[in-house]
């Protein structure tokens, strides 16, 4: 795993993250297979009994305050490697729901920690979900999902577990209701003998997909080679529009991969 800015290892067969001295977080939530069945492409397929796992909240014992002052939290997910049936592994896809602290729907900022990682986003979770991404990321890579987009986080490389930290709001909310009505996200990730591909969920008239690598966010503020975590140290408010989206308006504002 990659320097994620403060000590933390995973164990790979617990699906738990241990952590080092002066570093605070949870045990691991796990998703069952079975709990995600009705966002699959076939949802009676073998798979994985846990396909993720999730630490919400973890960082170091000197910023835990401050973290809930400035209402962010940091968290840390481990996707098991295999597949779904012909799909990779990967999350039910859900948008941000309206936080009250904000009353906005929030973005979220990814940094991939090890494995390989598409992050697949649409616009809306209408029958016509708009503008289609699936951002690639390996170790290193940052990659931002904005508020009010629909998202699910795939596992690139079954070969291998993925991880990942994100940065996200406290008081975030998942809402499944548009996803779950069209059977998952608008595009299923099939493993292919030599990587993914992205297959067109029938239930949605959607575009095509657009396949891209992850970029700098410089519009953002954020910096290359530095983990985000340590960035947040560097500057305590440099994920302001994280928690104030509307400080980022015009970034959100035809957002470009
Ligand atoms: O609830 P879903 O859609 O399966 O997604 C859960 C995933 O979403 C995350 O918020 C990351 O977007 C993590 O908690 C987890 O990886």
């Amino acid at each position: 795993m990659i320097d994620v800015g403060f000590p933390l290892q995973a164990n790979l067969s617990t699906l738990e993250f241990e952590y080092g001295k002066d570093v605070f977080g949870p045990k691991t939530e796990k998703q069952h297979l079975d709990d995600i069945r009705r966002s699959l492409s076939d949802p009676h397929v073998d798979g994985p009994d846990i396909v993720y796992a999730v630490a919400m909240d973890i960082g170091k014992e000197k910023d835990r305050q401050d973290l809930i002052e400035r209402n962010l939290l940091y968290g840390a997910m481990i996707f098991e490697k295999g597949r779904v049936g012909k799909e990779s592994v990967r999350s039910q896809g859900h948008v941000h729901a309206i936080s009250p602290s904000c009353n906005d729907s929030t973005c979220e900022v990814y940094e991939i920690w090890q494995g390989a990682a598409y992050i697949y986003m649409q616009e809306t979770t209408e029958d016509d979900p708009g503008r289609c991404y699936a951002v690639y990321g390996l170790p290193g890579d940052v990659i931002i999902v904005p508020p009010h987009w629909a998202h699910c986080t795939i596992n690139a490389d079954p070969s291998q577990a993925m991880l990942f930290g994100a940065w996200c709001v406290r008081d975030y909310g998942f809402d499944y209701t548009g996803v779950r009505a069209h059977q998952g996200v608008a595009y299923y990730p099939q493993v292919q003998k030599d990587g993914i591909d992205f297959v067109a969920n029938p239930m949605y008239h959607a575009q095509p997909i657009q396949v891209v690598k992850t970029r700098a966010y410089l519009e953002l503020g954020l910096q290359g080679q530095v983990p985000i975590y340590t960035q947040y140290e560097q500057d305590p408010n440099r994920f302001a529009f994280i928690t104030h989206p509307d400080i980022a308006k015009d970034v959100w504002k035809n957002y470009h991969f």
